[in-house]
């Protein structure tokens, strides 16, 4: 195997040195056909994502799927894009929260971040931690609740990095954080002002989560139950019943079973119940991105609307709010061993 010929810059100041990068999952870099061809073509061509053999499902993927689904995808990141960033607002708001934290965490502690697919990637951002000194990483990726599907994929790619590399830093990958009191206040807060700031009161606040293949679940992945665990804090934060803080899973691609209920039949049905006025909240998100500003604020909405609704109104995930920010720090500050935090000052 060939290993990373690259000197750090910088060298390790005496008793070591502290990063944090912090991992998303990424997204194209334009939304022109090619550049979300190669972002999706990356992302479905992981096997912890889709878990048919190459050999039965690369034929599938690079002659029907990589042929047909770029051009609509595109069309509804074209929907979305931010256009004074040209950028997608995942990245958009990916690279405002780790500015952001670095403002916290002050100049001792760098700050990078990456994304599991497409630009920048993790490699490069453990190249740029390395670069300024540092020899320890705190990882975390920003999944709210675990999955094989997107945790397990970023760590892994983190340590397919590391494979690599002649001076290895030490990492502590943080783990997912269904609910934690910082994600679920600034969960709370954001559906409060939220409420607030509408003229109309819903009548139910769904909350839709990303969906993951049936059988994922079936072999072992906890994500429903983490899910779960946001959902009954964030009742309980709210004093919403289950009938008035409902879950439902979206996004499903693909002709297999995913976890129910689906999101868009559910919405659908509500009208008929003389349910037309709703609210939803997406927290399996920390960022605002095309899974929930077009799937649910564009398609969803559209959809619900011809079915007799009359008001759809989103959430807005966290971003890059102060709540935000309160919350990757409290998770990196938390992470930190306690033999790290005394060079970094990193104690939570
Ligand atoms: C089998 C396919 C997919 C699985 C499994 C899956 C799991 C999963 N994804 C997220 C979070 C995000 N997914 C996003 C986009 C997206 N997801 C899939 C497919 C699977 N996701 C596709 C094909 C796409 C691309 C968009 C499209 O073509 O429809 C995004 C947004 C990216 C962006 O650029 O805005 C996020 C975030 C989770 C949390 C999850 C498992 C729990
Ligand atoms: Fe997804
Ligand atoms: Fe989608």
């Amino acid at each position: 195997m060939a290993f990373i010929d690259k000197t750090p810059a910088t060298s390790v100041p005496p008793g070591g040195k502290t990063g944090v990068l912090i991992a998303n999952l990424g997204t194209p870099d334009g939304t022109d056909y090619f550049s979300v061809r190669r972002y999706l073509g990356e992302f479905l061509s992981d096997r912890r994502v889709i878990e048919a053999p190459p050999a039965i499902w690369q034929p599938i993927l690079q002659g029907v799927v990589l042929t047909t689904r770029p051009s609509k995808s595109g069309e509804a990141y074209a929907r979305i894009w931010d256009r004074v960033e040209d950028a997608s607002p995942l990245r958009v708001y990916t690279r405002a929260q780790a500015e952001k934290l670095a403002a916290r965490l002050g100049s001792s502690v760098p700050v990078a971040w990456g994304m599991r697919y497409g630009k920048p990637s993790i490699r490069q951002a453990v190249e740029e931690l390395m670069d300024q000194g540092c020899d320890r990483i705190i990882y975390l990726s920003l999944y709210p609740q675990y999955s094989a599907t997107t945790t397990a994929t970023a760590n892994d790619q983190l340590f397919r990095t590391l494979m690599k590399l002649r001076r290895q830093p030490a990492v502590m990958t943080v783990p997912a954080f269904p609910d934690h009191p910082a994600y679920i206040a600034g969960l709370e807060k954001s559906v409060r002002d939220h409420l607030a700031s509408l003229s109309w009161k819903p009548q139910r606040i769904v909350a839709s989560f990303h969906g993951l293949p049936k059988i994922c679940v079936d072999k072992g992945d906890y994500y429903p139950d983490d899910c779960e665990r946001t959902i009954v804090a964030l009742r309980k934060a709210l004093e919403l019943t289950d009938a008035q803080m409902p879950i439902t899973y979206q996004s499903r691609f693909g002709p297999m079973e995913w976890i129910q209920p689906y999101t868009a039949p559910f919405v659908k049905a509500l009208p008929e119940q003389g349910i037309t006025r709703i609210a939803v909240i997406m927290p399996g998100f920390i960022s605002d991105c095309i899974e929930t500003l077009d799937e649910i604020g564009h398609e969803l909405r559209d959809e619900f609307i011809e079915a007799g609704g009359e008001e759809l109104t989103l959430v807005p995930c966290l971003n890059d709010t102060p709540m935000a920010v309160d919350l990757i720090e409290a998770l990196v500050r938390e992470a930190c061993p306690p033999s790290w935090a005394k060079e970094s000052g990193l104690a939570s």
